[in-house]
């Protein structure tokens, strides 16, 4: 029997995970998908938020300004890279003066650092391309931005690497509590374990509901988004969102960590778990709302629209409590700012488990470092150089958008946790998230995958099962067909 059991690998349950992996534990971690990150994680803005937004009195609050100072200590152990960029809410009018002040005094109560209410001249330096009808600005110099995905894989590699046993493609179908434990049944057979932390993201009322927990409901929200190709990362040096209005903090316009610009998200109440569509109307609408605090932000220069679902529940605020059925943790409605908070959330889980009696004794040989991918991209070309001598596959490039060589790419392929797909390249080394979308690169990474792995190109996959790209050989299918051309 395991000591615990957590349902979900998104940035939350990877949080968690690699937090538990700090003690003399038998962990399992199941997740339906074929690689971490690939819900909520994988689509949305990468904001490390200030702390200053979320309610003062809520667990929104309190975690996010918590885990906004841990983002320094993680980076540094584990590099999925953190820059502290720092973040604007601009304001217009009086109303959004008013609202800014009340954001201020928010924040200070919900302990975030580095606040400071800041006039025209003060953002204008910063952000030379904003609106010059802006007023006023809150300022928070602690916000930064990260890869929201690699910042999970990071959290998931060192768990692993630690003793947390990941199953993938792994789909709870159903759990019975038993006296000791629960039986936590799968499509891969059954899992027994002491405890439960139901980390499931928008399944995560589905997951209770399996034990008989019916008291809340998570509602998808859904968050529309524009990239911008890296040339236009000039125009926004920090975060910069409007003053929210509506229960959103609405359309923001950033820098991403790797240099694009990114607009977005909306924010739209749906029904269905699986609708990530995106739609013109409403990327449209984020365009012209990112133009009112970027003026000059350009249209034509979209690499790609993308949606991501939050994990929303009516109440507002995050659920992060042992649940009426013993043993049962529900760490569930983590919508925004459940990456900023993911740190500071696993710290309290590890506290529940520990109240509920689980005997945590730190290990001896937990190691909280993680080795990152080479990335030539960072390197000088002295230090390219000695790697290619030591391995020639690192001089030759195979993504050229994203620059990206065969070594980096084989690198990705032979981590502590194994993928094979296109997009779990991408979430690693950024192989196809470039100008061109995988248009050039992405037949030589279908080669790559399958001689490294041994697996037939049309069995290579883009992120799921039935996404494969290939499904003959061109010259072959001809040969085969035995009709009139
Ligand atoms: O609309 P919100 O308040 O959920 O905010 C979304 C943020 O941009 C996420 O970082």
């Amino acid at each position: 029997m395991y000591d615990v059991c957590i349902i979900g690998a998104g940035v939350i349950g990877s949080a968690i995970a690699r937090e538990l992996s700090r003690y003399d534990l038998n962990i399992c971690w199941l997740e339906k998908s074929e690689d971490v990150a690939c819900g909520t994680t994988k689509a949305n803005s990468g904001i490390v938020h200030g702390g200053y937004d979320a309610k003062h009195g809520t667990l929104k609050g309190e975690l996010s300004a918590k885990g906004n100072s841990m983002f320094k200590r993680l980076d540094k152990e584990l590099s999925f890279g953190f820059a502290e960029i720092g973040s604007f809410v601009i304001g217009f009018d009086e109303d959004d003066e008013k609202e800014i002040k009340r954001l201020y005094e928010n924040g200070l109560k919900n302990g975030a650092r580095g606040l400071e209410i800041v006039d025209k001249e003060f953002i204008s330096k910063k952000e030379p391309y904003i609106n010059k009808e802006v007023k006023i600005g809150l300022y928070c110099k602690t916000a930064g931005i990260i890869s929201p995905y690699e910042f999970a894989i990071a959290l998931a590699e060192n768990a692993v690497e630690n003793g947390v046993i990941l199953h993938l493609e792994t789909e709870v179908v159903d759990i019975n509590k038993e006296e000791k434990g629960f039986i936590i049944k799968t499509n891969r057979g059954n899992f027994t374990s002491k405890y439960v932390i139901n980390a499931a993201g928008v399944h995560a009322d589905d997951i209770a509901r399996m034990v008989g927990i019916n008291d809340f409901d998570i509602t998808p929200r859904r968050g529309q988004y524009l990239l911008f190709d890296k040339e236009q990362g000039y125009l926004a040096n920090s975060v910069i969102f409007q003053t929210p209005k509506n229960g959103t903090k609405g359309v923001l316009v950033t820098k991403t960590y790797h240099g694009n610009l990114l607009l977005g998200p909306s924010a739209e109440y749906i029904d269905d778990k699986g609708n990530i569509d995106t739609t013109k109307e409403v990327l449209e609408e984020i365009l012209q709302t990112g133009k009112k605090s970027i003026p000059e932000v350009d249209g034509r220069k979209v690499i790609t629209s993308f949606s991501g679902l939050r994990a929303s529940s009516k109440n507002g605020d995050f659920i992060i409590e042992e649940s009426e059925i013993k043993g049962f943790i529900n760490v569930a409605a983590i919508d925004s700012p459940g990456l900023t908070s993911a740190p500071a959330i696993a710290v309290k889980v590890v506290d529940i488990v520990s109240n509920l009696g689980l005997q945590l004794k730190e290990k001896e040989n937990f190691n909280p470092y993680r080795t990152p991918i080479n990335r030539t991209e960072n390197m000088s070309p002295e230090e390219i150089n000695e790697l290619i001598k030591k391995d020639p596959r690192y001089g030759r490039i195979i993504c050229r958008c994203e620059s990206v060589t065969e070594g980096e790419i084989i690198e990705a392929l032979n981590r502590p946790i194994k993928v094979s797909t296109i997009d779990g390249i991408k979430r690693r080394v950024r192989a196809t998230g470039g100008r061109c979308q995988g248009g050039f690169c992405t037949p030589r990474i279908i080669e790559i995958i399958s001689r490294e792995l041994n697996i037939p190109m049309e069995e290579i996959q883009k992120r799921n099962k039935g996404s494969n790209i290939l499904v003959d050989r061109t010259k072959k299918a001809f040969e085969d067909y035995k009709g009139d051309c």
